[in-house]
């Protein structure tokens, strides 16, 4: 079990949070923006530290108010941030054995396969895609075998096309190497394909927690779902005309219907993009839940 009872005072947000989590499989934090995740991710890494209480991983103490404050390097706990920060002067392979203490080549084969940066490893992080480098900050987060794995919107800073590369990867990777996540996210499309545990923060206070399935039908959700359900729809709709890059926004509710503005890069014509504003209509659940497209 992951153990958190801390508070931490951050200008105007008291966060407040007393849960334990499991030590397995991938714990999504979802919340609104300013809700605290980020804080609370950094609390547990020990890039900050609470104003009172504890924390401990399994029987691992990180923090006891006065008493105990581990170093982040001390906590055991791999770090992935929004971006990839690879040290620039470093190849793939440099970066990926950066903080290794000690050389396990089977550990290194394993996790460069399941990444598949097999290929990449001379290379050097300027000439790599936005989800390449990615793929090898995570790489390099997994060999220092840590204990747990803090992902902090790791994808929130690629296109769609290179999110969807990586999905695939980070769904096998807590599987494969049986390394608890705790993965922040926005998207409730990817704690939907990622996660099995889910904790709901709301100003700082934890409202909901438990199995995904359980959260995800909770009370709690229900500002969210509806529109998520929607935008999920529309996707699968859109893509299978234009499998390009469906930007979508509820316009309005007009009590009948729900608009959906869809902004669409079409496809590639004399070397230019064309887009195209076109609306959604979607008729409510009661009577079907059908989706219309107009454009
Ligand atoms: N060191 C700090 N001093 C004062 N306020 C802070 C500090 N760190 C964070 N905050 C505030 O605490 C709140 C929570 O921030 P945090 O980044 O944890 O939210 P978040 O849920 O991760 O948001 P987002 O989804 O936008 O990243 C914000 O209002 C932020 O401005």
């Amino acid at each position: 079990m992951l153990s958190i009872n801390i508070e931490k005072r951050l200008g105007q947000l008291q966060l407040k949070v007393d849960t334990q989590l499991p030590l397995q499989g991938i714990t999504a934090v979802f919340g609104r923006s300013g809700a605290g995740k980020t804080s609370l991710v950094n609390l547990l890494g020990g890039l900050s530290t609470p104003d009172k209480g504890e924390i401990r991983l399994g029987d691992k103490l990180l923090y006891q108010q006065g008493k105990v404050n581990l170093p982040p390097e001390k906590r055991n706990i791999g770090y992935v941030f929004q971006e990839a920060r690879l040290f620039p002067h470093y190849s793939v392979k440099g970066n990926l054995n950066y903080g290794v203490r000690q050389d396990n080549p089977v550990l290194f084969n394993k996790v460069v396969q399941l990444l598949g940066i097999e290929k990449l490893l001379s290379r050097y992080p300027i000439t790599l895609s936005g989800g390449e480098k990615q793929r090898v900050a995570i790489g390099r987060a997994l060999l220092t075998s840590p204990d747990m794995l803090l992902m902090d919107e790791p994808l929130a800073s690629l296109d769609l096309p290179r999110k969807r590369e990586l999905l695939p990867y980070l769904q096998t990777l807590s599987q494969e190497l049986a390394l608890p996540i705790m993965y922040v996210s926005h998207s409730l499309d990817e704690i939907l394909q990622l996660a099995d545990y889910m904790l709901v923060l709301h100003q700082g206070n934890v409202i909901a927690q438990g199995a995904l399935s359980e959260v995800w039908n909770s009370e709690q959700m229900r500002p969210w779902v509806p529109m998520q359900e929607l935008s999920s729809l529309l996707s699968a709709k859109v893509a299978d005309r234009h499998p390009d890059y469906p930007m979508t926004r509820l316009v309005m509710d007009d009590g009948n219907h729900l608009w959906v503005s869809g902004h669409l890069a079409a496809t590639e014509k004399n070397s230019k993009y064309v887009f195209r504003q076109i609306m959604f209509q979607f008729a409510p659940r009661s009577q079907g839940g059908r989706v219309s497209v107009t454009y």
